[in-house]
């Protein structure tokens, strides 16, 4: 569990992060959530120890500051970027990071295998997909066995599928017994894996809820558009209408507005009324 109270950092005169007031609990996953600028990396940075702040931090009862590298032992870290030697492999990779933490380098092959990277081990770093590397930075941060895993911006770089795959693995963590705090600026790695998201703007904690409900807190939605026979347009515009949905005449079909939790709402709403839905498109 981490923590934080009353976290204040101050940059000059400028003041990155104000006041803020945060627990990450154990065996969850908690997102930092906000716009460019809103504070989340500082947030991190202060968790690592790299910059002086005010206020308190623990980490697992840990005072961050004081107890500093006690407390830094406790957190596997995975930053936006990674540097590797490119023509290092895989496995002497992690064997070198292990040396440099002090960890037996009997583990390279077991954080290897965790992340899925065992059967390449033998490959230069080069070699890697940008899927590759942000798994090859993640079984660092498991060098040690740590219990809590911080993660800036872990999937960013990453194509859909490199970004299904390492959220899964993420997943598959949290349900292991790992404490994950990630930013994002992404919804769906929010909604997929945030217990909780803390919503930060311009330094200050805005609110905090379930990732589930981020997009209905932020009032997102997502436009559908419902192709139906023509003859039954107006009333089912009518019935989506009476059911609270924004919905209008587009063409051949409907446009309505869904959050994006729940983008399969109108069609049910349609098909108790008995009317067909011929085809849809997510805007
Ligand atoms: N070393 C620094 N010196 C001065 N200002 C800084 C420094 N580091 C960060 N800032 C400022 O603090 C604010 C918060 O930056 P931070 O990197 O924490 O934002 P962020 O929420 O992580 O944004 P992003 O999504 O772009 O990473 C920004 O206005 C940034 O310019």
């Amino acid at each position: 569990m981490i923590t934080i109270t009353r976290l204040t950092k101050k940059f000059g005169r400028f003041t990155a992060v104000h006041q803020l007031d945060l627990t990450i609990p154990a065996h969850q996953a908690t997102a930092l959530w906000g716009p460019n600028g809103a504070g989340k990396t500082t947030v991190i940075k202060c968790l690592l120890g790299l910059v002086r702040y005010e206020g308190e931090i623990r980490i697992d009862g840990l005072d961050a500051r004081r107890q500093g590298a006690q407390a830094r032992r406790r957190v596997g870290y995975v930053p936006q970027t990674c540097a590797f030697y490119d023509d290092l492999s895989v496995l002497a990779t992690v064997r070198f990071f292990a040396r440099l933490r002090q960890v037996p380098d009997t583990q390279a092959v077991p954080v290897l295998e965790q992340v899925g990277l065992l059967e390449d081990g033998e490959k230069p770093v080069a070699a890697l997909s940008g899927g590759m590397r942000q798994r090859l930075a993640l079984a660092l941060a498991l060098l040690g066995d740590p219990p809590i895993l911080v993660l800036d911006e872990p999937t960013s770089n990453l194509d859909t599928h490199a970004r299904a795959h390492f959220l899964h693995l993420l997943g598959r963590l949290k349900a292991e017994g790992k404490t994950i705090l990630f930013t994002s600026h992404r919804l769906e790695e929010v909604e997929e894996l945030a217990d909780q998201v803390a919503v930060m703007e311009a330094g200050r904690l805005q609110f905090l809820c379930p990732g589930d409900q981020l997009a209905r807190r932020l009032g997102l939605q997502v436009q559908i558009k419902l192709r139906m026979p023509g003859h039954v347009l107006e009333e089912a515009l009518a019935i989506l209408q009476a059911d609270g949905f924004q919905a209008r005449r587009n063409g051949t079909g409907l446009l309505v507005a869904v959050a994006p939790g729940e983008k399969a709402r109108p069609i049910h709403t349609l098909s108790r009324a008995h009317i067909p839905v011929i085809d849809f498109e997510i805007d």
